[in-house]
């Protein structure tokens, strides 16, 4: 999928150096199926959220974010690749201007309309998530490819508060928000070692990627498009495209929880 990677030089959104000097596991990056490794040690993935951990949701100028209060250990992953508990800090998205693009992952170079985050910090080595993102070990982060279909009805409550937040610093309170109903009900994923794929792009996350996609319909994809990256008072630059071009995979493999 060359097409899909810009060759070195600004990205233009984020005025920073799409490739990192150095960088030897930065992400997203193409996922072969047939190059990637089934690991029949790979344990299966926990994930116990508590919804009223959910905080609140805002618009920081990249994408928009769900932020959940993490100073306890009521919302974790655990399992999979991971060796501790991962605490559950915020989720949020990445989309195209169109429904022919917008993931930050591909399959086989199938590129996606949208990618949904989870981020999760190494509860058990850090004190923090600003810690945790040092670390290469720091990170785990769930990451869910959204394809066109049925209306995703969690996906709507959030969906209806998008309004409220439509310009860059706005925030709104949400009341408790269960974000497993995000998740596909099939458990496999491939996985391997990466970045964070906005700056600072830190090499500190272990990404767990799920094989199948969440069907979300046009008209919800449409409502994140009329997202703003700019301020209230600013002129108007609508919020689409905020992912990255695909990495070089390096001397890295992609492991399958499935055979
Ligand atoms: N797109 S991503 O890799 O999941 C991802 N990037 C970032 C980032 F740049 C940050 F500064 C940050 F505080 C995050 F929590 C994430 S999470
Ligand atoms: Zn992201």
């Amino acid at each position: 999928c060359a097409s899909y990677r810009l060759r070195d030089g600004v990205h233009p959104l984020w005025q920073s150096p799409i490739t990192i000097p150095g960088g030897s596991r930065q992400s997203p990056i193409n996922i072969q199926w047939r190059d990637s490794v089934y690991d029949p040690h790979l344990k299966p993935l926990e994930i116990r959220y508590d919804p009223d951990t959910c905080l609140h949701m805002w618009n920081n100028g990249y994408s928009f974010l769900v932020e959940f209060e993490d100073t306890t250990d009521k919302s974790i992953i655990t399992g999979g690749p991971l060796e501790n508990n991962y605490r559950l800090k915020q989720f949020h998205f990445h989309w195209g201007a169109v429904n022919e693009w917008g993931s930050e992952h591909t399959v086989d170079c199938q590129v996606f309309p949208a990618e949904l985050h989870l981020v999760h910090w190494n509860c058990c080595k850090f004190e923090s998530f600003e810690e945790a993102l040092m670390d290469e070990n720091g990170l785990a982060v769930i990451g869910v490819f959204l394809k066109l279909g049925a209306n995703h009805n969690g996906l709507q409550k959030l969906v209806d508060a998008l309004p409220s937040i439509k310009y860059k610093d706005s925030l709104v309170e949400l009341e408790e928000f269960d974000p497993s109903c995000l998740l596909p009900s099939c458990p496999d994923y491939w996985t391997y070692s990466g970045s964070l794929t906005t700056p600072p792009l830190s090499e500190s996350v272990t990404w767990i990627i799920k094989k199948k996609a969440i069907e979300v319909d046009e008209d919800q994809l449409e409502v994140f498009r009329m997202l703003l990256f700019s301020q209230a008072g600013e002129d108007e630059k609508r919020m689409v495209d905020n992912f990255r071009p695909l990495q070089p995979i390096m001397d890295r493999t992609v492991r399958s929880s499935f055979p």
